[in-house]
């Protein structure tokens, strides 16, 4: 951007419906009568007769007249479920709804009408059952942005106080993402491995500087093994592997460090030293992050042109209800849907794309 010129206000956000059965539109019921008044604004591409007597709701049809709306109604892209929907009964007779839902909002982002897409949660193994070939939102955005191969999934909590003690957020970047355990350490081997291992990690501390105005990130990269390896003794992969891509990369100028042995890479003194943990397998990452700070997590998918956050909790088929129940609270032994992360989405998503247009 020149000097002295005032960058442009930036379009709505997107908000998904998910699945329609899950906890999706509580949440983002909850979501927009907290922003109504101070934003961020943003519309939503789902079905308006979810929401039925709970919010009001007005359809759009185009994102730019959500502005208008957003402080007396919810602004609708309508996208309608072509079944009667029960909260916490799963259907794939819905999915086709669903895709659609983040198909259109991904098409609106590439075309600049919203900043960024933030994607309540979608149960896989339904949108499975109906056809759909991807693990997850990460690589179906990746590629209907015409970027597969190029995704990163960052997951990220803030900062909190521990009693009296504040502690250091989180943030884990994953090496290899849906796929299983030992897809994942086949992924880590040898030359590809290493490869990989670089690739990501490139690519980690570009999208920490862009997205999130960090000068000279930290990289802290885990071990696969048990203590690291223990030189060997307990696997090969960080003497073989993770240590020459390290060296490599270090090589190139980037502050990285590791293989820190897994166990205690997290704990607040850890956290304190890196801006970022590059995990090489999904829960190796997931879990203390969601274990620290599920609350407010954020799932963001990093590498991409188009700005995409989530929540980084799934469907809580468990705990949905109908819209005549929500905000109601909470009986004995009840647990009710918590729309904080999903807050933190929109705000991270908020914060990314400025971050973006500034640049
Ligand atoms: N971003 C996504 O689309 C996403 C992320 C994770 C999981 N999922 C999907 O979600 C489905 C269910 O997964 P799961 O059961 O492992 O995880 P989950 O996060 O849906 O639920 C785990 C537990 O946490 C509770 N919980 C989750 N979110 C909550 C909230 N906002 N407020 C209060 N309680 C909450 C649930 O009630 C449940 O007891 C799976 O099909 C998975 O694929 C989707
Ligand atoms: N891996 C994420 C998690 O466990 O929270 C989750 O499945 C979301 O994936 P997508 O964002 O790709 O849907």
């Amino acid at each position: 951007m020149a000097l002295g010129t005032v960058p442009a206000p930036l379009p709505p956000l997107a908000v998904t419906m998910g699945d329609p059965a899950g906890i999706g539109p509580e949440i983002t019921a909850a979501l927009w009568r907290q922003t109504r008044g101070q934003g961020p604004v943003f519309c939503w591409y789902g079905d308006p007769a979810l929401m039925a007597g709970a919010i009001p709701t007005q359809a759009i049809t185009h994102p730019s007249q959500a502005a208008c709306v957003f402080a007396n109604a919810l602004p609708v892209m309508v996208v309608r479920c072509p079944e009667p929907v029960t909260p916490g009964t799963l259907d794939s007779a819905n999915s086709p709804a669903v895709v659609a839902a983040i198909t259109q909002a991904t098409q609106a982002a590439l075309a600049g009408d919203v900043a960024g897409v933030v994607t309540a949660p979608i149960a896989k193994h339904v949108l499975k059952a109906a056809g759909f070939s991807f693990p997850g939102h990460t690589e179906f955005i990746a590629s209907l942005t015409g970027q597969g191969g190029e995704e990163l999934m960052m997951l990220a909590c803030p900062p909190r106080a521990w009693g009296h003690t504040p502690q250091p957020g989180l943030r884990v970047v994953l090496a290899t993402i849906h796929t299983s355990l030992a897809s994942a350490v086949a992924a880590l081997q040898g030359e590809g491995g290493r490869a990989r291992i670089m690739d990501v990690a490139r690519r980690t501390v570009a999208a920490l500087k862009r997205d999130f105005g960090l000068p000279r990130p930290r990289l802290w990269v885990a071990g696969l093994n048990p203590h690291a390896g223990e030189d060997g003794m307990m696997g090969c992969e960080e003497r073989d592997v993770i240590s020459p891509a390290l060296e490599a990369l270090k090589a190139e100028g980037l502050d990285v460090e590791g293989p820190m042995p897994p166990d205690t890479m997290f704990t607040p003194a850890a956290r304190a030293r890196y801006d970022a943990a590059l995990c090489l397998y999904h829960d190796q990452g997931l879990i203390p992050l969601k274990t620290l700070g599920m609350e407010e997590g954020v799932n963001i998918t990093l590498g991409l042109d188009v700005v995409r956050t989530s929540p980084d909790h799934g469907t809580a088929f468990d705990i949905a209800r109908p819209p005549s129940q929500w905000g109601s609270p909470a009986q004995a032994g009840q647990r009710v849907a918590d729309a904080r992360s999903l807050h933190q989405a929109l705000l991270t998503a908020q914060a990314i794309a400025k971050a973006r247009s500034t640049h």
